[in-house]
């Protein structure tokens, strides 16, 4: 039977059959050896294909095969054994709430979500939340800030969780989708997602102790039913997700309106820093690329958070 992963507690997987029956699936033997670097082979969202265990209680099953992935998202471990846990599989859209202050959101902070969703192969979409409370020239901000997103090709909505202000909007672009919610603790994540399905209490922001997550506590992702159709992924305490290790040279390629003028650099390894006819700084001098999307990719270049290359370009 075909079956779509809802939940993992270890050894056992809660799978939910093409029919709407859940099973409580173990793996076939030969999934624990065989090359995979990953301490779990089969994660929440994969889609699967098992067997009901005639030997088993009732309800119980046995994965036999987990189909190709579109995409997963990973968690590096913990331990020096180079093991990555996979935290989730086939996600569709990954939404970043953002708030201008209250909590303050940082374009580097985006931009670095942007880059994970990129080299992940997620959509994202951002979220401007709160706009209940901005006053006129805070909205005109969020406005410069979501033309500047648009333009690369993100969709950016405004939206209040608590008016409920654009939240059709969004359950819209999740419906019969697989999503995830990222964002700052306070952007309003559980506001939303109570404003989009009553009732579903995500445990997403209840960790959001930095203590908590820099142990080693076995946090276990879970999806749920929308009743609009649809799936969530709940990933508790899992901040946003993360940055996957990019190398230097593909940095570019998720930033996608440098991507798009790559190949008009004199030279093809060009890391648009100090390369003579780079036509990412050109554009940039042209102001046709924003300076702070050009800020974010040398912070991440650069591996370091609050310190960028000032000597080559200052803020204007
Ligand atoms: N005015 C206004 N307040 C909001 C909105 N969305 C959320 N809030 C408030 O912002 C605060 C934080 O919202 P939460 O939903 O708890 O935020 P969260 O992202 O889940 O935060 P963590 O649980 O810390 O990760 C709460 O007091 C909400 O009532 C909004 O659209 N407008
Ligand atoms: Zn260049």
């Amino acid at each position: 039977m075909k079956g779509l992963v809802y939940k993992s507690t270890g050894s056992w997987y809660s799978v939910k059959a093409e029919n709407g029956t859940f099973y409580s699936c173990r793996l076939k033997g030969r999934f624990r050896i065989g090359g995979i670097k990953s301490t779990n082979p089969v994660a929440v969202g994969d889609r699967v294909i098992f067997e009901i265990d005639k030997k088993g209680a009732e309800g119980e099953g046995v994965i036999t095969t987990i189909e190709p992935r579109e995409n997963y998202i990973i968690r590096k471990s913990v331990n020096l054994s180079k093991q990555t846990h996979i935290i989730a599989a086939n996600i569709d859209t990954a939404f970043l709430l953002v708030t201008l202050n209250n909590p303050p959101t940082f374009t580097s902070f985006i931009d670095r979500f942007l880059v994970t969703a990129e080299a992940y192969h997620i959509q994202a979409v951002i979220l401007f939340n709160k706009v209940d409370t901005y006053n006129d020239d805070e909205l005109l901000e969020i406005k410069l800030l979501a033309a500047l997103y648009r333009k690369i090709g993100y969709e950016c909505i405004g939206i209040s969780a608590v008016t409920g202000k654009n939240v059709e909007k969004v359950k819209a672009l999740m419906q019969d989708k697989v999503s995830m919610f990222s964002g700052h603790s306070g952007t309003g994540k559980s506001t939303l997602v109570n404003a989009i399905e009553p009732g579903l209490d995500l445990k997403t922001s209840k960790i959001s102790d930095q203590h908590l997550q820099g142990q080693h506590t076995t946090t276990f992702a879970e999806m749920f039913d929308l009743s609009f159709g649809g799936q969530i992924i709940d990933t508790p305490g899992i901040k946003g997700f993360g940055l996957v290790d990019v190398e230097k040279e593909e940095l570019a390629d998720y930033f996608p309106e440098f991507f798009a003028l790559k190949g008009n650099c004199k030279f093809n390894n060009c890391l648009h820093l100090e390369e003579p006819q780079c036509a990412v700084k050109e554009a940039l001098e042209d102001e046709e690329i924003a300076w702070s999307r050009y800020r974010s990719y040398l912070q991440i270049l650069e591996g370091e958070e609050d310190h960028f290359r000032k000597d080559i370009y200052d803020e204007k």
